[in-house]
C-alpha cells in the first residue's frame, strides 16, 4: 500500500501510533528497505526480539534513494540506502531500522542510538563461480564481477590475470552474471553473509581467506538503531546485543573512520576475538590497497575488547605513516578523503 508519504506498508494495516495487541502492547514499527537481504534481515532481527522479550514487531517498507537509482552507487551521495530510513526514525514513523552494518557511514546521526549489534555473520567474502570453481582455478583472463573498490583491488593484488568487471545490483542481480540465461562472467565476488542470510550459501563455491581478501570493515555484522531519547526501547533492543561482535565492529569501525575513508574506499578491516592469557583479546588486521593491485599497504594489532577503538585508531595511523593517505587521494573540504558514500558492496 503506497501513501502520500512515500512510506510503503507490508500490508493494509493503518499503523499511526501502533497496533493494539490482545496484551495491551502496540507492536514495535521496524523500518526496512525492500530488498530481499534486507528483509531477510529485518525478519530475522524482528523474530528474534520477540523470542527474546515476547513484543510483537511490524515490518514498514522504506524506499530509499538507493533502491530508486540505478546509478554508480558512487555518484549517488552519502549513505544512499540508510538516509530515508534515519528520516523515518526521526519523523517517528517507525521504532527501528536493522541496517547492514557496512552500509553505515562512519559519522552517527544525531538524535540515534545503535542499541543492538547481534552476532555477527561470517564475515568473509565468497566467490560464486561457473563448474564450481575457486579463485585458483579460474583460467587467465577468467572474468569476475564486482562493485567493491576493495575487492577490485584485492582481486588485482592477487596477481592471477583476472579480468575484473564492476557490476552492481542487489545479490540476485548479481548471481545471475554467472548463472542463468544471461549470465555473462565467469564468477562474482560478494559478502558470504548476504547469500547465508538468503539461504544461498550452497551457490557458494569458495570461501575466500581472509590472508586473499580481507573483508570491509563491519561486514556480516548489523546495527541496529532508535531513537536515543526512546529509553525503554533502547533497554529493550540491548537484550539481543552481542558484545564480542561489537567490539569487533568498533575496531574496525575506528580504523575506517580514522583513515577517513568511506565504505567505498579500497579499505579492508577485519578484527577477530580470540581466547588470550589474560582474557579476550582483538587481533585486527588492515588493508589499504590501490584500486590495479599494486601497491598493498596491510598490517596488524592486537589489544583487549576495552581498547578497541584505539586499536582501530592506531591501526590506520600506522598506515598513514607507511603512505596509505597516498593510495586514499586527497581529503576533499568536507575532510573526507572520499565521500562517506552509501554501499558500494
Ligand atoms: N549493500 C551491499 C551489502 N551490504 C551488506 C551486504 C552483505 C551482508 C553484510 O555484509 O552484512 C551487502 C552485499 C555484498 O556486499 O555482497
Amino acid at each position: 500500500m503506497e501513501r502520500d508519504d512515500g512510506v510503503e506498508r507490508d500490508d493494509g494495516v493503518e499503523r499511526g501510533d501502533g497496533v493494539e495487541r490482545g496484551d495491551g502492547m502496540t507492536a514495535l514499527r521496524l523500518g526496512t528497505r525492500g530488498s530481499a537481504l534486507a528483509l531477510a534481515q529485518s525478519r530475522g532481527f524482528a523474530d528474534a526480539l520477540t523470542a527474546a522479550t515476547g513484543r510483537e514487531v511490524e515490518l514498514v517498507e522504506i524506499v530509499t534513494a538507493g533502491d530508486r537509482s540505478s546509478a554508480p552507487v558512487h555518484r549517488l551521495g552519502v549513505g544512499v540506502f540508510v538516509s530515508a530510513l534515519r528520516d523515518a526514525l526521526a519523523a517517528n514513523e517507525i521504532d527501528f531500522a536493522v541496517h547492514s552494518y557496512k552500509d553505515l557511514p562512519t559519522a552517527g546521526q544525531a538524535g540515534l542510538h545503535i542499541a543492538a549489534v547481534p552476532p555477527r555473520e561470517d564475515p568473509r567474502d565468497a566467490l560464486v563461480a561457473k563448474d564450481g570453481r575457486t579463485l585458483a582455478e579460474l583460467p587467465p583472463g577468467a572474468t569476475v564481477g564486482t562493485g567493491a573498490l576493495r575487492r577490485i583491488a584485492q582481486l588485482h593484488a592477487l596477481g592471477l590475470q583476472l579480468t575484473v568487471v564492476p557490476i552492481r545490483g542487489n545479490v540476485d542481480t548479481r548471481v545471475r552474471r554467472v548463472h542463468g540465461p544471461e549470465a555473462d562472467l565467469d564468477a562474482v565476488v560478494l559478502a558470504r553473509a548476504g547469500l547465508v542470510r538468503l539461504g544461498r550459501a550452497e551457490e557458494i563455491t569458495e570461501t575466500i581467506d581472509p590472508m586473499l581478501m580481507l573483508p570491509a570493515p563491519a561486514q556480516g555484522a548489523l546495527a541496529v538503531e532508535c531513537r536515543i531519547d526512546d529509553a525503554e526501547l533502547v533497554e529493550l533492543l540491548g537484550v539481543l546485543d552481542h558484545a564480542p561482535t561489537r567490539a569487533a565492529v568498533t575496531a574496525e569501525r575506528a580504523f575506517l573512520a580514522t583513515l577517513e575513508a568511506g565504505c567505498s574506499a579500497p579499505v579492508a578491516g577485519y578484527a577477530e576475538l580470540a581466547e588470550g592469557d589474560d582474557g579476550d583479546e582483538i587481533y585486527l588486521r588492515g588493508a589499504v590497497i590501490s584500486p590495479d593491485g599494486t601497491r598493498d599497504i596491510r598490517l596488524s594489532r592486537t589489544g583487549t575488547p576495552a581498547e578497541a577503538t584505539e586499536i582501530g585508531k592506531a591501526l590506520a595511523a600506522e598506515l598513514l605513516d607507511l603512505g596509505a593517505d597516498s593510495i586514499l587521494g586527497t581529503p576533499t573540504e568536507s575532510g573526507a578523503r572520499t565521500q562517506h558514500l552509501g554501499a558500494t558492496e
